[in-house]
């Protein structure tokens, strides 16, 4: 089977794909102020185009597809995309990540669809934490539709919660407490600086070093990585059912195990999260017949993809927050 293979010996088996620019939340360390709309913008890729993307992406050996935002779940032919996802060969997971709003109303007719895993955004474990955190007192509802896809049968269900110093760098007991019955992952994401959130992130940034020492000293150990995994490294213990994992960009190496690529709301390639490269590959979405085209725009485009982030040097690339690129 071809792959894409860049200039390190990286290959790129998993795609996040963007399906929205909009979201109903406003996170304090993504989009403060809420999502506005501007008319001027082009419209999201339509099934169609997104349709032939994956299959361009399956010829070059896409197997872990993640549906992103914005807030996916604001798509109301969602679970249309979910079902198309799954008819293309190959992909072998088709994964959400959502802020979980809709989840209780629509997470059995995405799973129906076709999607494989689901990761939920949950900041905080405390209402009125969350709420502060995210702009929305909308905690229980999350939980629920989160106890709710757990009897869906997911292959995996992983929690994100960005380490927020002052915010919820208390949360570990409540968490600790949550995962003791229940077999989801919960992933600690240390906040990552973007060009919008410079001086939130002086404020706020944490690095999750004490955080995974302590995790180490009271008996989780750390299990091995799969090639599609995404970028947390995941404990487990003996006496809980859940796991904890910790996603650290700022830590050494944290890029040499890069697999994934990145299109945009409206067809853009991106090479990295906090890249300066990438094309439109909206033209090659138009007929099946660009279909060769397209896979070798990929592969030309591969060959300019750098080691990783420049994030220590200060440096945020074209991403202004992580809603616009889907994390
Ligand atoms: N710096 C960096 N952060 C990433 C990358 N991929 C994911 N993240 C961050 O990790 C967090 C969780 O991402 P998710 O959308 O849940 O996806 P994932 O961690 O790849 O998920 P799994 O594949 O289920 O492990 C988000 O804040 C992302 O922005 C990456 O390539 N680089
Ligand atoms: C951009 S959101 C898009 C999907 C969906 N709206 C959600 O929140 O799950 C994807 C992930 O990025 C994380 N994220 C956003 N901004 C971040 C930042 N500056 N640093 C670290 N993670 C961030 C969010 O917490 C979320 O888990
Ligand atoms: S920051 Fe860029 S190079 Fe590093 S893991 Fe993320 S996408 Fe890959
Ligand atoms: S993290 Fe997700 S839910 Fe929160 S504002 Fe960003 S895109 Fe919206």
């Amino acid at each position: 089977m071809a792959v894409l293979e860049d200039r390190f010996g990286r290959t790129f088996p998993y795609l996040r794909l963007s399906v929205i620019e909009a979201c109903n939340f406003r996170c304090s360390y993504c989009l403060p102020d809420g999502f506005h709309a501007r008319p001027e913008r082009p419209q999201p890729l339509g099934r169609e185009e997104i349709a032939r993307l994956l299959r361009g992406f399956a010829e070059v050996g896409l197997s872990k597809l993640r549906l992103t935002g914005g807030e996916p779940s604001l798509r109301r032919d969602l679970p249309e995309i979910i079902a198309s996802a799954a008819a293309v060969g190959g992909i072998e997971r088709i994964a959400l990540t959502t802020n979980g709003t809709l989840l209780d109303r629509r997470v059995a007719r995405w799973r129906e669809a076709g999607l494989t895993n689901l990761n939920v955004s949950v900041d905080a474990l405390e209402r009125a934490r969350f709420h502060a955190i995210t702009g929305h007192d909308r905690l229980d509802e999350i939980l629920r539709g989160i106890e709710l896809a757990r009897g869906l049968g997911f292959a995996a269900i992983k929690l994100n919660a960005v380490l927020l110093k002052g915010l919820n760098d208390d949360q570990l007991p409540a968490w600790l407490d949550y995962l003791r019955e229940r077999d989801v992952s919960l992933r600690f994401i240390e906040l990552m600086r973007t060009g919008d959130n410079a001086a939130y992130f002086q404020r706020h940034h944490l690095r999750a070093e004490a955080l995974e020492a302590q995790l180490r000293e009271t008996g989780w150990s750390l299990l091995a990585r799969a090639a599609d995994a995404g970028p947390a490294r995941e404990y487990a213990h003996p006496d809980y059912a859940g796991r904890i994992g910790i996603i650290a960009p700022y830590s050494k190496d944290f890029c040499a195990g890069c697999n994934r690529l990145r299109v945009t709301h409206t067809g853009d390639l991106r090479l990295c999260l906090f890249g300066n490269v990438g094309i439109p590959l909206r033209p090659w979405l138009q007929d099946d017949a660009d279909r060769d085209r397209l896979v070798a725009a990929l592969r030309a485009q591969l060959g300019l993809k750098a080691i990783g982030h420049r994030l220590q040097q200060g440096e945020t690339g074209m991403t202004a927050n992580l809603s616009t690129i889907g994390g």
